[in-house]
């Protein structure tokens, strides 16, 4: 069942429509691009080599995988068994935890993005550790033992995050700790979210309609992680970004194929103006199953969304754009999405 309610996707997004990005997956260019693969074994000791990949990959395609992070592959599976026990619950019990534009709680069907103006075919579930979550923890008599489970997953996420985001600094010059400070979990106004998502199993047979699973977007954060499962495949990127400031969307898309060990990083608009433009955020989707080949079936995946504490002040070493804080970085990017949404169902309705 669709919801009616048009989601003002304040979810960390950043659509750009733009020619030859339908999302019509026939319609689609593919191109083959290496998306480096970076190892973080033995972190300490590799710091300097680590920090060269990383920076490469950022400043030439915005999307990277890592291997050797330390979160084992159980741990990664067991997270997807409890995220599949949320979603496996009935929706009556899942809205008691409904969706805010704080960015957190479960929403369904409901996510519109520019790019498409049709929702995405899908259900998430946002979580957070600070104040945000209050009373947005789905209840433990409903689900016992998510909460915990669930923060301890993050916490390992957010470990993997401040060994890049420490390289990150270094990179761009800042001092080693700046963006961990600036994205400190135990602050109560932490906007970090962990967001779990469940892709709908689509008909085979075409009847006619095209289901978009995530339409084409950039997003909004410094930087994200993601997890796929084995055979659950549909991430597809297409470079294109040139300053965070304009749209724009190139129109060769490369597929990922989904690694249940595997991390694919992205880079978002946060670290791209946080580097002056420097780090290339860059548009991705999960591709509207259409053709024999693609995937079908129901696809889970878990991003993790490395968002500024709400005071953090925001601005790359060259000082190219005006200093911010991370409140007014992602109210901007929030109403700068809505606009677009605007802007793309007054079109869709013209036509
Ligand atoms: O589910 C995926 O593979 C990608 C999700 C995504 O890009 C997002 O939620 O921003
Ligand atoms: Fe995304």
């Amino acid at each position: 069942m669709r919801s009616p309610t048009p989601f003002l996707s304040a979810l960390p997004s950043h659509p750009r429509p733009g020619p030859g990005c339908t999302d019509m997956a026939s319609q689609t260019r593919y191109v083959d691009r290496v998306i480096p693969c970076i190892s973080m074994h033995d972190f300490e000791d590799r710091i300097d080599e680590i920090t060269d990949q990383l920076i490469q990959a950022a400043e030439n395609v915005g999307f990277f995988t890592l291997i050797g992070h330390g979160i084992s592959k159980e741990h990664i599976d067991s997270m997807f068994a409890i995220s599949k026990t949320f979603f496996d619950l009935p929706d009556d019990v899942k809205a008691t935890v409904p969706w805010n534009p704080n960015n957190v709680g479960w929403e369904k069907n409901s996510q519109i993005r520019p790019s498409t103006g049709q929702p995405d075919s899908k259900e998430s579930y946002q979580l957070q550790f600070g104040e945000n979550m209050n009373d947005l923890w789905v209840k433990y008599d409903d689900l016992p033992g998510f909460r915990t489970a669930s923060l301890d997953f993050m916490n390992r996420v957010q470990q993997v995050s401040e060994c890049l985001m420490l390289c990150f600094a270094r990179g761009l010059g800042f001092p080693e700790r700046f963006f961990i400070e600036c994205h400190g979990i135990s602050r109560p106004n932490s906007q970090t979210t962990m967001r779990l998502l469940h892709y709908f199993a689509l008909p085979e047979v075409s009847d006619g309609k095209v289901y978009h699973r995530a339409g084409a977007h950039a997003d909004w954060d410094f930087l994200t992680l993601l997890f796929q499962r084995d055979g659950q495949d549909g991430l597809e990127i297409c470079p294109g970004r040139e300053v965070v400031t304009e749209f724009g969307i190139g129109d060769g898309w490369t597929k990922l194929k989904a690694r249940t060990g595997e991390i694919v990083c992205n880079i978002g608009d946060l670290l791209m103006s946080w580097s002056d433009d420097r780090f290339k955020s860059t548009f991705h989707r999960v591709k509207a199953p259409c053709k024999p080949g693609d995937y079908f079936g129901d696809r889970y995946s878990i991003a993790y969304f490395n968002q500024p504490c709400k005071d953090s002040l925001i601005q790359g070493p060259s000082k190219k754009y005006p200093m911010v804080t991370g409140a007014q970085f992602t109210d901007t990017a929030m109403k700068r999405n809505f606009a677009a949404l605007q802007e793309k169902l007054k079109t869709a309705a013209a036509a």
